[in-house]
């Protein structure tokens, strides 16, 4: 908990300046715009418990906070609403929406890979929730499932319960906001649909199902297909090409996000691999060795389409014509 955290602020009544050196009238002003915005602002009590664990210009619920849309709460406190917790038995479900509007909603804002610093006995509240299968949009964690940032969690939340006005209003103070929403939009529809924690777990259950069974399809398809949709990237037209390479100029620009990513789970700077219940699948050697190999493979394989040209036909279709043999089409 950093210095000065969830410290109630005192109003000395008498004194003419306050300890930041303004008068006291100018002070008052002061904590009625600021409690003006948190009432205002937003119709449903926002809360949250701040460990200080993140970086205050990537940390969503400090934004809140700046915004003065979310209350600070100390450890030792309870929130009556709904507590959009990791430490949640059940996940948020429809049936939640009038302790949502009654009372509001809460996070903990602390990072992923210290939760074990987090003391959840301490915080937290009789109504503790996890969220259903959902994917982060934002763009530290982008298409991560399960592991939302806080503005996230708190629209996912208002959204199951059929709120989604307040999460669209929440998320638009941030610049990708809106795509939390529109990523989700099929889930969010279904749960939306359902009542209590049992049926939100059997429809995202059957939406794993349903995803899982996609992958294998598309790896199946991308087996026999995959020749036939991909042209030689070594030779793409010029245009393809230029968005190609700038593509990869936009992704050395992440890259520092990616690398905020990684400290915030606490892994090391290289791609995460998820299994499709969104766990990080650990590294072995043996797969380093492995994906080495494959590098080697590839390479062998850009080689191999350097001796082709990619000719289109009359409807379209892709031809990859072998320069030794220029009479074969595949
Ligand atoms: C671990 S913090 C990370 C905050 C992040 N650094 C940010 O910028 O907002 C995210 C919080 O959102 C809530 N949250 C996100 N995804 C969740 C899920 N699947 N189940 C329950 N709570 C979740 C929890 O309160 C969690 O502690």
């Amino acid at each position: 908990m950093g210095k000065g955290k969830n410290k109630e602020s005192s109003v000395r009544g008498r004194s003419q300046k306050g300890s930041n050196g303004h008068s006291s009238r100018h002070n008052h002003k002061r904590m009625e715009m600021r409690h003006e915005s948190s009432t205002t602002n937003f119709p449903v009590k926002l809360a949250m418990w701040d460990f200080d664990h993140c970086d205050p210009k990537r940390c969503s619920g400090k934004k809140l906070e700046r915004l003065g849309l979310i209350k600070s709460l100390r450890v030792g406190q309870k929130f009556q609403g709904i507590v959009v917790s990791p430490n949640g038995k059940t996940v948020v479900c429809p049936d939640d929406k009038t302790l949502v509007e009654d009372f509001g909603a809460s996070v903990v804002e602390c990072s992923w890979a210290r939760l074990n610093e987090v003391p959840f006995n301490k915080i937290g509240g009789k109504h503790e929730r996890l969220l259903p299968y959902l994917v982060a949009a934002n763009q530290v964690n982008y298409g991560r499932p399960w592991r939302l940032n806080c503005v996230e969690a708190l629209a996912a939340c208002f959204a199951i319960v059929g709120r989604t006005d307040l999460a669209a209003d929440l998320l638009s103070n941030f610049s990708w906001g809106p795509a939390f929403l529109e990523l989700n939009k099929e889930l969010i529809a279904i749960y939306q649909q359902c009542t209590d924690h049992d049926s939100v777990k059997e429809a995202e259950e059957k939406w794993l199902l349903q995803i899982e069974q996609e992958a294998i399809d598309r790896r199946e398809l991308a087996k026999t297909e995959d020749i036939w949709m991909i042209g030689n990237v070594n030779r793409a037209p010029k245009d393809l090409k230029e968005s190609f390479e700038e593509s990869e100029d936009e992704s050395e620009e992440d890259s520092e996000d990616e690398e905020y990513a990684n400290e915030e789970y606490g892994i090391g700077a290289r791609e995460i691999k998820y299994d499709s219940l969104g766990n990080v699948i650990p590294y072995s050697d043996e797969e380093e060795a492995d994906e080495e190999d494959e590098d080697t493979e590839d390479e062998e394989e850009d080689f191999d389409d350097e001796e082709r040209d990619t000719v289109v036909d009359k409807l379209g279709s892709l031809k990859i014509q072998d320069i030794v043999e220029p009479s074969i089409n595949i």
